[in-house]
């Protein structure tokens, strides 16, 4: 079994500080589950530009309020207050943004091109699968590598 806890955490080399945000790596490729756990922290006020193209990533938002927008796509998900911008059928610049408020998951599952804004701050369980091996931040196109510098231990 693996035990860790946040707060110790969040003193040591998991935790990972980019502009808009911090996240708080408990579960790491090394631990061999297949994904990686992570408490994100989004700073308010904050627009990120995200395309994970190497891996599929859940999001739980625990607290804050803000909203994401998918990119390159038209599918509302069936979400009755989805904001749909823009003509379904090909309109280039066509997108859908979803509220997010604690409660409410968003899942990455092809692998989406979004724009994440927080209102407030937001606190976020996020899981990546594959794992993320340590201290990634985002590349200019807002990817993970998948071969990233592993945290030892
Ligand atoms: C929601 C999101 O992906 N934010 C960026 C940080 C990421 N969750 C991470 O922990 O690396």
């Amino acid at each position: 079994m693996i035990l860790r806890n946040l707060e110790d955490a969040e003193r040591s080399d998991r935790r990972v500080v980019a502009e808009n945000w911090e996240s708080v790596r408990l579960l790491l490729k090394g631990d061999c589950m297949g994904f990686s756990f992570h408490i994100t922290t989004i700073y308010p006020g904050t627009e990120t530009h995200i395309w994970y193209k190497n891996h599929l990533e859940s999001v739980y938002c625990i607290e804050g309020e803000g909203e994401v927008e998918v990119l390159d796509g038209t599918d509302d998900g069936g979400v009755a207050d989805a904001v749909r911008i823009g003509e379904p059928g090909g309109v280039e610049q066509a997108c859908v943004i979803y509220r997010i408020a604690p409660g409410t998951i968003y899942v990455l599952d092809k692998n989406d091109r979004h724009i994440l804004r927080a209102k407030t701050t937001m606190k976020l369980a996020c899981v990546f699968n594959p794992p993320l091996n340590g201290r990634e931040i985002h590349d200019e196109d807002g990817a993970y590598p998948l071969d990233g510098e592993e945290i030892a231990g």
